[in-house]
Order: structure tokens, then sequence, then C-alpha cells
């Protein structure tokens, strides 16, 4: 195995901005706290050990608050974290997947300096400890250094474990972040509770812990090893990324989520990367101040910081984070710094005008060109007498940054001046087509970068699947050097699940919602989804029924009713608005306590994007699917897909009721893996996560064989004569083992089969016919895996 590591080593009291050394180590190196006597045997985590294991759990995980006293609980941790850095499973020509930056160094000057305050009896120890650590590394690879009995930074493929006030030198890899943040976001995360369900897996015990380590080496002085190897700077963009799931369980998924494994996908990546680069202090404090003094805001929200240096350095920047996470900031600090002007293309005029109005709210001059009746003329963006540009942010849709000639001669005009900043695409998911919201205007934008090849671009959205991402970035055409940031997309306050309609009437499902916020949500503010305008009315009268008073908002209503709406519900006179899903980006309420969906959403990331309007306060908020099952129109859903759907639409389809009927996995990681984050997870606190008995887990692996062996034949044995729903009706008369399957299960089955192959959609005059496609296969090599369903 010639896997090496590149470790940067940081000195603890000079920050952590500019490694003192970069090196090559051959192998892991465990770091172990020198103050515990008991050495090895009885390691534990110290603080910022601690610090560090949440952090790389809250990033790859979303986990938070996970490591506790109890031994199960840090052993969760411990396995989780080892998952995390592991490389033994990659293969050997790949880099390590995350970013080798975390690094804690106590030097020994500090700590004789540290020994001169210290009682005479702490001061020997100390004193001790230092001569201890300047001994040169033991003989005998597979001892401890002489004399020591204590921990030392020993070779292992287990954890990183670090303490900054005993540790002589200590070497991390795979810690995502700089510490500085992981400390900043340990200050301002809340850490919610753990989860009760815990882990499917059953804690492993940790057998490397309590043995001796059979390569201790101290890596005091880096610049004596073999192994230091001056490297180039390594930022995460130059990581490869995770091939796949190196958990052994996550990696055999079936359902729609292993469509990211086709070639035409690109591979899974890991949760959380970001890296900064190097600014002069002048302006990094400029930076601090204009966030205090101009946003009000004490400090960076994490990964903000990131996306902030790069644009102030100039760079593309692409930034997927999480709905609420403050995006906005990323651009908006930047914009007020530079001296020109910062042009952001936005979706939504409603969008645009909230963050109009949010800027204008700082004193930070802000103009947008949207709508029919702009405000403003182009003009009023060019520089008065004193060269100054008298906006600093312009906000257009994007069919005006293409459409409009009078505003593309004065950007033309800014930019000979050199007063064009940046351009910034907000929701740049709308860019390609395998995206949940594609917008052909924004297919235009790919200009902007050769008109104006030298203005930077930052890209941003909350939901960018792999591949969403790669055509983004291709379109645009970012630089090959943008700076890439990706926070953990999971959101620990939002409790997802997927409650069956009672039955399929529209009516019937109004009703039911509107029973759930009279019982569940009353005074609480909420959205209710809707699939189409003439529903928005029924919900809201179906409220209004119950006491509640609720409004409808859609794409068809007059400008002025929506901004009416809007405002009636942002300034909090109306609870709840019944709307579809042009109520959505950028709606930036903070308390809204509950989204309710009672029509499908098109696709899962539709569906993160709807329900991120929830809980932006970081309190609890439930997202909740009225599911209609038993609705004609999902089987026509499903018929329709294969002759009018492209590709994309399809796969949403399919992954939108794969989520809706799947009562095993956890919310959280199915939406997860739909954003590449190939990863197991149980967010503990989903439906999925807190049942007791599925239908789908009760299905031992041999009945699927059996079901999909059915399937197979039925569709051969009637001659590719079935459509999707007569096959769904026929289905527990064809076999015995479909019988005892719910409506819902059964249309996993089918969807399963057409996904792998077992059945095909042969389309003709707009009826689909199912024909039997590839033999079943037998479940071991489907790689079943027995944590999750099959279908
Ligand atoms: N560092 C910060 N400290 C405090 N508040 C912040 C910080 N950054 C952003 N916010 C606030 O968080 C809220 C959400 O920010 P923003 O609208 O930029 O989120 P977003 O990531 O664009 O969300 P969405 O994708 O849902 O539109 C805003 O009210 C913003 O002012």
């Amino acid at each position: 195995m010639n896997d090496s590591f590149d470790a940067e080593v940081f000195d603890i009291d000079d920050g952590f901005d500019t490694p003192i050394k970069r090196m090559k180590l051959e192998e892991e190196v465990d770091c172990y706290d020198l103050d515990d006597d008991s050495d090895q045997e009885s390691l534990e985590p110290a603080p910022a050990a601690t610090s560090v294991l949440e952090r790389a759990l809250s990033e790859l995980y979303g986990i938070k608050n996970l490591i506790g006293p109890q031994e199960s609980r840090r052993m969760r941790a411990i396995e989780a974290l080892e998952d995390f850095i592991r490389p033994a499973s990659l293969p050997t020509h790949q880099a390590p997947v995350t970013q080798p930056s975390a690094v804690l160094a106590k030097t020994q000057t500090q700590r004789r300096t540290a020994a001169k305050d210290m009682s005479p009896a702490l001061a020997e120890e100390q004193l001790s400890d230092v001569e201890m650590l300047s001994a040169p590394p033991s003989p005998d690879p597979t001892r401890g250094t002489p004399g020591s009995g204590r921990g030392k930074a020993v070779s292992r493929s287990v954890g990183a474990f670090l303490s900054p006030c005993s540790v002589s030198h200590a070497v991390s890899i795979a810690l995502p972040d700089a510490l500085e943040d992981l400390i900043r976001a340990q200050a301002s995360l809340p850490l919610g509770p753990a989860s009760s369900s815990g882990f499917t897996n059953p804690p492993r015990p940790l057998p490397t812990y309590g043995h001796r380590a059979p390569s201790p080496e101290p890596i005091e002085d880096a610049s004596t090893q073999e192994d230091v190897d001056p490297i180039e700077e390594i930022t995460l963009d130059d990581m490869a990324p995770v091939q796949g799931n190196r958990r052994d369980h996550g990696a055999a998924r079936v359902g729609p989520w292993t469509a990211t494994k086709d070639a035409s996908h690109t591979p899974a990546r890991p949760f959380g990367r970001a890296t900064a680069p190097m600014l002069d202090d002048s302006v990094v404090e400029r930076i601090h101040t204009t966030l205090r003094s101009r946003f009000a805001m004490a400090a960076f929200r994490p990964y903000q910081k990131e996306a902030v240096w790069a644009a102030v350095a100039g760079k593309d920047v692409f930034v997927i984070l999480p709905t609420g996470s403050g995006k906005s900031l990323t651009y908006q600090l930047p914009a007020v710094i530079a001296p020109g002007l910062t042009v952001v293309v936005s979706p939504l005029i409603s969008l645009i005008i909230d963050q109009v109005a949010h800027l204008a709210a700082w004193g930070i001059p802000a103009v947008h060109f949207s709508g029919p009746r702009p405000t403003h003329h182009p003009t009023d963006l060019l520089p008065g007498a004193d060269g100054a540009v008298p906006y600093k942010v312009c906000y257009v849709t994007p069919e005006k940054i293409v459409q409009s000639r009078r505003l593309i001669q004065i950007f033309e005009q800014l930019h000979k001046d050199g007063l064009l900043d940046r351009f910034v695409i907000d929701e740049a998911h709308c860019v390609s087509n395998w995206g949940h919201d594609f917008r052909q205007d924004y297919i235009e934008l790919a200009k902007l970068r050769q008109s104006y090849p030298d203005v930077p671009i930052t890209a941003l959205t909350a939901t960018a699947a792999p591949r969403t991402k790669q055509q983004v970035i291709d379109i645009l055409q970012l630089r090959p050097d943008f700076t890439d940031i990706e926070g953990p997309l999971y959101r620990d306050n939002l409790v997802f699940s997927v409650v069956p309609a009672e039955t399929s009437s529209a009516m019937a499902v109004h009703q039911q919602a509107a029973r759930m916020v009279q019982l569940r949500f009353r005074g609480m503010c909420g959205i209710i989804y809707c699939m189409s305008k003439n529903e928005t009315t029924k919900a809201a009268d179906s409220l209004a029924a119950v006491g509640i008073h609720a409004l409808p908002y859609h794409a068809g209503l007059e400008a002025a009713e929506r901004d009416r709406v809007q405002g009636e519900w942002s300034g909090g006179r109306i609870k709840v608005v019944c709307a579809t899903t042009a109520f959505g980006m950028g709606i930036d309420r903070p308390d809204v306590r509950f989204v309710i969906h009672v029509g499908m959403a098109l696709s899962v990331a539709g569906y993160y994007q709807a329900a991120g309007r929830a809980g932006r306060d970081g309190k609890t908020a439930e997202c909740i699917s009225l599911f209609r099952w038993k609705s004609k129109a999902i089987p026509e859903m499903v018929l329709n897909a294969a002759h009018s759907m492209d590709d994309g639409k399809r796969q949403h389809l399919y992954e939108t009721l794969w989520f809706m009927a799947d009562t095993v996995c956890c919310r959280n990681e199915m939406m997860l893996r739909h954003f590449g984050h190939d990863r197991h997870f149980q967010c503990g606190k989903c439906d999925n996560c807190k049942r007791e008995k599925s239908d789908l887990r009760s299905i031992p692996p041999d009945t699927h064989l059996g079901i999909q062996t059915s399937l197979y034949r039925a569709v051969r044995g009637n001659d590719g004569q079935w459509t999707v729903p007569q096959l769904l009706k026929a289905m527990p008369g064809l076999c015995n083992k479909l019988k005892a399957l719910s409506p819902p299960v059964r249309m996993l089955a089918i969807i399963y089969a057409l996904r792998h192959g077992f059945i095909s959609e042969v389309a003709a005059n707009a009826r689909v016919r199912l024909r039997p496609g590839r033999e079943p296969t037998a479940v071991s090599e489907l790689q079943y895996d027995r944590q999750v369903p099959l279908w």
C-alpha cells in the first residue's frame, strides 16, 4: 500500500493560517494526550479532539453533539471518523479524500515558557515532558519512545486525536477545514440532541485502542524525518473525490440513488469542503470591520469566510451551501469592499426585491432591473464626477441581462473603466437542465465569460447534485482554479416525514392538511405547497373552514397581489400561505415552523428547496409531505414519464417517488445521496428513523429476488402488453409475493425493475408497454445491503 498523507503542521500559538511545515507521511498519525498517564490504554479525546471529531462528524454526517461520555456514542463517533480518514480502502493512486489541514502543535519553547508560571511540581513534569519529547525516535519501531510510556504521535491507521494543550507535536490528516473555523463553528452552531435511534450499525469495538502502537515516531522535527517532502500547497480542490462509499454497507445501495454511480455521473463527494486563499492582514481587517459595521453580524457562519476571501482575492467561486445558510453575504460583503459594481443575476423578481430591501436596510446602495417597469435607468449605474459608482450591487433577471441592450452597453462601459467587479449567478442550478428548476435564459449566461473574460464569477446554489454542478461549471466556464465551497447540506432542525393521504381526492387532502395545521401548528407560521394554482385557493379555503386565515400565492396572480401576499406574510400579518413553488427561492422568514406539501414535489432537490423555507431561525421545524398513493395520477405520471419526459425529469420523478415511498432509509440520507454524498446516515428524527416496523424492511433478500423474477416473468408472459397501471393492478394476482405488498411498495418494485433494467419501457402512441429486460439477478450480484431496502 503506497498511500501517503499530505500533512501540515501548525504552531498553535501562531494561529492556523500558515503552516510551519508541510510534509508527506507514509502513514496516518494519531496523537495521544501526553497528560494521560495511563498511556494509550485509556485514550480519551481531549476537549480539542472532541471538537475535531464533532466538526468532522458535523461536516460528514451532519451529526452534532454525538460525542458524549457514553462509550457507545464515542465509539460510534470514532467509527464515523475512522471511516472518514482511513485511506486503506481507497485506491492507491488517490490522494486522501479530505483536506490535510488541521494540525496542532505546542512547541517545546512554549511549554518551557508555560512551565515558568507553574507550581514547581507541575513545572518539573512539564519540563520532563519536554525532555522526553526531545528524545530521538526509538530505534525499535514497535516500541514507544524510550522512557515515555506516555502517548506519542504514533503511526496507526485509526484516527487523529489532538490535544492543543498537551500534545507536543501532532499531525492530523483529514480534517476538512482550518481549526479557526472549527472553533468558530463550534461556538456558533447550536448543538442538537444526539440521535435517539443511533446508527443502524451496532457500534464496533475499537480494536486498535489500548494496544501499544506499532510504530511510534515523534513528529517533532519534521525536517529530520525521511518522509518529509516539501509539497505544493494543497487545497481541497486538488483532492480526488471519494469514489463511492468507503463503508462496505453503503457501497452496495440499490434504488434510484445508485444512479449516481452511472458512468455519466461524477463520483460522490465528501461532505464539506472549502479553502480560503491568503489575504493581506489589512484586507482581512477590512473584511471583519465591514461584517460588523455594515452588516451588523458578529461573525461568519461556516464556509462564509472562505467564499468571501476567495471573492475578495478575485477568484471564481462556486458555493453550495444549505438553504438559509447565508450565501448572499458571500458576494454582498466583497461587493461593498470592491471599488466597482457587482452584478447579480437572480431568477425571481420577489427574491430580487427582497435582497435590495435587505441591502438598503444596511445602507448599501443597490438597485434592480427586473420586471416590466424598472424604477431606474441603466445610466444610473455610471460613476459620478468623483469616479465612484453610485450603486455597489445591481440585481437583474436573466432575461434582462441577456436582452436589454442598454444595460449591456452600460456594463461594457463600466468594464472598460475597470468598474465591473463581479458577476454573481444566484440559484445557479437553474443553468443546468439536470437541475430541478432549469431556466432557458440562464444558458445564455455563458456569454458573460465570453464577453468579460477577466470579470470573476460567483455561482451560488443550495441544490446542485454532482452532475448539475458540473454542467453549471461548464456553461458558466468557471476558471479551472475556481474556489469550490461545499458545506454539508443537512439541516438538523428540519424534521421530515411523509404521511399517506387518507384518500386520493384533492379536497380530502386539503382538509387533512387543514386539520393538521389546526391541531399541531395552530398559531404558527407555515407554508402549504400545492401542485397547481387552482389548488392554492382550495387549500386556503380548507384552512379558512377550520378558522385559519391563509392566502394563496402563485405565479398567475397580478404582481401587486403577489407583493401584497408576500408583504402580509413577511410582516407577520398572516401566518399561512398556500402556494405553488413560485413562493420558494429566497423566501426568508425566520420562524416558519412547518412546510406541508399536499402535492408531490417534482424532484428531490425541489423538495429540499421548498422545505428549506422552514426553520431558518435554527429552531425545530416540520416538513411534511401528504402523499396520495391512492391517486391514479401517480401511475399516470410514471406512465407518461417514459415518453414525455427527458432523462433528467424522469430521473427526478423516480427519485421523488422513491423518496416518498421508502419507509426505511433516513429521509436526510436520501436527500444527501441525491446531492452526491454517498454516505450512510441516520438523522434520528425523520419518520423513517423513528419507525419501528417497515414493510420494506421486513422483506427478506430472497423475496426481493422472487419479486424481481415474478415481475420479469409477468411482463414476458403477457407479451409485453402491460402498461404500468395495468401491471400495478394485476401485480397482486401475479404472484403471491407481490400480494403482500402495499401499493407504494408495488410502485417501488416497478420503479426498481425499470431503473435496473429488469423490465423496460417501450413507448408507443403515448402508451407505454413493459417488456422483460435483463434476467433477474441474484441478490448478491446486486450487492444487496441488509441495512437498506432493495426498493
Ligand atoms: N454571518 C451571519 N450572521 C448572522 N446572520 C447571517 C449571517 N449570514 C447570513 N445571515 C442571515 O441569514 C439569513 C439567510 O441568509 P441568506 O438569505 O443569504 O440565505 P441563503 O443561503 O441565500 O438561503 P436560500 O438558499 O434559502 O435563499 C439572512 O437573514 C441573513 O441576513
